[in-house]
Parts: structure tokens; C-alpha cells; sequence
């Protein structure tokens, strides 16, 4: 089954996205856009969080956000349980958080990256498995400790 992909940017981040979504569909990727579908301004946090909340409930496999510098959607989307937002500020950064901490959410600064190079994070990020053992331990740790 193809990968489902949900995707979702700020103003920042809105002419990226949609090259990005353009190159999915391609791919004959499942995808959503959860906006924004203008330039004009808006607050991150109202595309950040449906797009976690299609990965927190298993409806999509992985989120792609977008925003000026990638933080104001990472911190957002990792308020949701389940979600593994990770910075993608350049391309061994991009296979380290799936490697070791199998982000299933890529968070793209679209105002300190080329489109070209948000392009190549993202193929990046879908082409890296996670490497399991002890970062599958570490994973694991990051829920709140119970005791
Ligand atoms: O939220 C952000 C930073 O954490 C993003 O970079 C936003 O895109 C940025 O804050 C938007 O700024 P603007 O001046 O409203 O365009």
C-alpha cells in the first residue's frame, strides 16, 4: 500500500508545501493538505496540529510542517502522544531523526533552506528506516516516566 502523507505549512512555508505536495502526488503518494492555502498570514499551530493529529491517530504514516524556521510546527506537533517531530536543518540531521529517533514527522525551515533542499530532506526522510536496538530503547523512553 502506498504511504499517506499529511502535510501542512504556515504562510512561511505555503510555496514549498506546495512543491513538495506537487512531487508526492507523483510519487502516487497518499496524501492530505491540511493548508495553509495562501501566502497570507496565519498561525502555524492551525495546520501543525491537524497534521499531528492525522499521524497520532494512525490515519496517515507520516506529517511533513513547514514554517519560517521549522520550530513553531515541531513544538506544536510534539504536544501530540505518538508524534516524533524532528528539525530538519540539513541532510544528516534529516537521516539521524529517523535512524535513531524514527521521527514520523519532518519539520522543513523554509526560510533558511532552498526549495531544492526541502525536496531532498524530504526523499531523505522517506527513504530512512529507523535502525531499531538500543534506539528503539531510547524511543521508548520518551514518554513521561510513571515512576
Ligand atoms: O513559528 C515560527 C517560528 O517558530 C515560524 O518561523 C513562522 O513562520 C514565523 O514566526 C512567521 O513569522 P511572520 O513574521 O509572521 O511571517
Amino acid at each position: 500500500m502506498a504511504l499517506r502523507i499529511a502535510i501542512g505549512s504556515d504562510h512561511a512555508g505555503f510555496q514549498y508545501k506546495q512543491k513538495i505536495l506537487a512531487w508526492l502526488q507523483e510519487q502516487n503518494f497518499k496524501t492530505a493538505d491540511y493548508g495553509t492555502y495562501s501566502e497570507e498570514s496565519m498561525d502555524y499551530p492551525d495546520a501543525a496540529h491537524p497534521v499531528a493529529n492525522a499521524v497520532e491517530k494512525g490515519e496517515y504514516d507520516f506529517g511533513i510542517l513547514l514554517c519560517g524556521s521549522a520550530n513553531g510546527v515541531c513544538m506544536t506537533a510534539n504536544k501530540h502522544q505518538g508524534v516524533r517531530a524532528g528539525l530538519a536543518w540539513n541532510l544528516e540531521v534529516v537521516k539521524l531523526i529517523r535512524q535513531h529517533n524514527n521521527a514520523n514527522v519532518i519539520c522543513l525551515p523554509a526560510r533558511f533552506i532552498s526549495e531544492h533542499q526541502a525536496l531532498e530532506y524530504v526523499k531523505e526522510f522517506l527513504n530512512t528506516p529507523f535502525e531499531g536496538g538500543r534506539h528503539a530503547t531510547r524511543v521508548n523512553k520518551m514518554g513521561i516516566p510513571t515512576c
